[in-house]
């Protein structure tokens, strides 16, 4: 639904009975049900006792936002209903689940056309883990190179191009051009990330480049902005970031992988909301083995 073109959102009044002819109304309407009871579902398996501690006997998110609606009081200033587990629960799934698979799978992808650099990944990463033979959550802040390869696929891959879009307050001028008020703003990061005025070979997948680089992806470089600036920058940027961390880290921790023989990477963009990739990746993994050699160096 939200890569599929809505008529409201482009033609006041108008779009609205274009959408209720096309059926976009009801689709959307359908959408909402669907995803409304799957997270009922979620929160009754949560409310049921025992189904809330997991496997390591912790808390998550739903039985975090379960307690706060529990112990609050009259007194509180803001009264969180179930209604709201709901709307975090729907911000996860829409916002937080493709941007960081999407990331992954370009992150693999360009590793894989680039052996030195996923060797490079995964020589720190294995020289850190050691024998220890599992990867710990802490373990990851270590792993320098792999944040520069993050930092590297979200500038070439930012999964949302255009960022959310904006509205001139004011009448700017940005050169020759003149923006009135009201105007509807879209903001090309990913041809920014693109732009050979900023970046060197900006084509080529280096992650090197950010290794005495100030540059970080909070909003504050303009040059680099996958997560957005200002205030309505990505408010899941931490927990995308731990995921890409700790997934891409694991990823490249167990496994060798290869292309497959006679196979050529793919690099099309399938461009809808977010910025995928157009046809699947196809890597064999091959199990690596934890040998007698591998030290723990610096964690
Ligand atoms: C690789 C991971 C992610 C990337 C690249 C990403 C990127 C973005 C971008 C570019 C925006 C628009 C920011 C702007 O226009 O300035 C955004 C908004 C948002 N993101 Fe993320 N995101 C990621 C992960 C997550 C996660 C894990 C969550 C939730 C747990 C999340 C929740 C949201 C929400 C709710 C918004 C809308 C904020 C608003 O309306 O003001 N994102 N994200």
């Amino acid at each position: 639904m939200l890569g599929s073109f809505c008529a409201s959102d482009f033609f006041p009044y108008v779009g609205n009975v274009i959408d209720w002819f096309t059926g976009f109304h009801r689709r959307l309407e359908n959408t909402f049900h669907e995803l409304d009871a799957v997270f009922q579902q979620i929160i009754d398996d949560h409310l049921k006792s025992g189904a809330t501690m997991h496997e390591h006997n912790q808390e998550d998110i739903v039985d975090v936002l379960l307690r706060m609606v529990k112990d609050q009081t009259k007194n509180d200033a803001v009264h969180l209903t179930k209604d709201h587990i709901k709307a975090i629960l729907m911000d996860i799934f829409v916002a937080g689940i493709d941007t960081s698979a999407i990331t992954i799978i370009w992150a693999m992808t360009e590793l894989a056309r680039k052996p030195t650099a996923m060797k490079n990944a995964q020589d720190e990463i294995r020289s850190c883990v050691g024998k220890k033979g599992k990867l710990a959550e802490n373990d990851v802040s270590q792993l320098k190179y792999l944040k520069m390869i993050i930092k590297e696929t979200l500038r070439l891959h930012p999964p949302g191009p255009l960022l959310l879009p904006r509205e001139t307050a004011s009448h700017l001028k940005i050169g020759d051009y003149d923006i009135y008020p009201k105007t509807r703003i879209a903001v090309n990061v990913w041809a920014i990330g693109r732009d050979p005025d900023i970046w060197n070979n900006p084509e080529e997948f280096i992650p090197e480049r950010f290794e005495d680089s100030v540059i970080d992806l909070k909003g504050q470089h303009f040059e680099l902005l996958p997560f957005g600036a200002g205030r309505r920058i990505c408010p899941g940027m931490n927990m995308g970031m731990a995921v890409l961390e700790l997934a891409l880290a694991n990823l490249l921790y167990f496994f060798d992988w290869k292309v497959p023989s006679g196979m050529e990477i793919d690099m099309e963009e399938g461009v809808t909301i977010s910025l995928g990739k157009k046809t699947a990746l196809m890597l064999v993994p091959i199990k690596y083995n934890i040998g007698e050699d591998d030290e723990i160096m610096h964690c």
